[in-house]
């Protein structure tokens, strides 16, 4: 497995090793050992998610706050997508940056997003498949969210705003500098 740091603490790329022959390729998708090697740290996933979007879908800003934050391991298992983790911890020596990164079927990419970041993606191909892994439960109450386009973070989401597909809910998300004083 490679690994990427990147400009915010804690937040890894991780291409798995794949092994390809006449028969197609396999790869091993999550390996605790070698992750937990990775990160540093001890992880339980406790809950799987899937979603399907077509193109010009956004999701996010997302995190949910206090003791359901959760830490996500993220990857496509079809299309491709513009992921960005924000780092929304107070106490972070990276905090408030942004890192993004393109996640593909064929880059294999996986990116794990620490607690206490915000997270979204933007669908890319025409359609993409995404996978990832929580350590913490959905938790309603805990669900918080930032403004896709926040000029905090000016986030380059790489496609037109007319071509944009968001949620109602995520439309009302709010701006930063409205909820920076709440933020762990
Ligand atoms: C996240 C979640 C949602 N739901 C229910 C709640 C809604 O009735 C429905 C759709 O939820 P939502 O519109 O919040 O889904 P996304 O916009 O894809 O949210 C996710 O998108 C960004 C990219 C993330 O990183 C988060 O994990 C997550 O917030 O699924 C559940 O039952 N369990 C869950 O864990």
């Amino acid at each position: 497995m490679k690994v990427e740091t990147t400009n915010i603490e804690g937040c890894y790329v991780l291409a798995p090793t794949v092994f390809k022959d006449k028969r197609g390729y396999f790869f091993e998708s999550f390996n605790q050992e070698q992750f937990e090697k990775v990160v540093g740290t001890a992880i339980n996933f406790v809950q799987d998610n899937q979603s399907k979007s077509s193109r010009g879908v956004l999701r996010g800003l997302h995190y949910q706050q206090g003791e359901y934050a959760q830490a996500k391991l993220v990857r496509v298992l079809e299309g491709e997508v513009l992921d960005v983790a924000v780092d929304l911890r107070k106490d972070s020596p990276t905090y408030k940056n942004v890192f993004t990164t393109v996640l593909s079927l064929e880059n294999n990419k996986q990116l794990f997003i620490p607690r206490g970041c915000a997270h979204g993606f933007l669908t890319l191909s025409e359609s993409a498949t995404f996978f990832y892994k929580c350590d913490n439960f959905y938790n309603k109450e805990s669900e918080a969210g930032l403004r896709y386009d926040d000029p905090a973070f000016a986030i380059n989401w790489q496609m037109k705003e007319s071509e944009l597909i968001i949620s109602e809910k995520d439309k009302v998300l709010p701006y930063f500098k409205h909820i920076e004083t709440k933020v762990s």
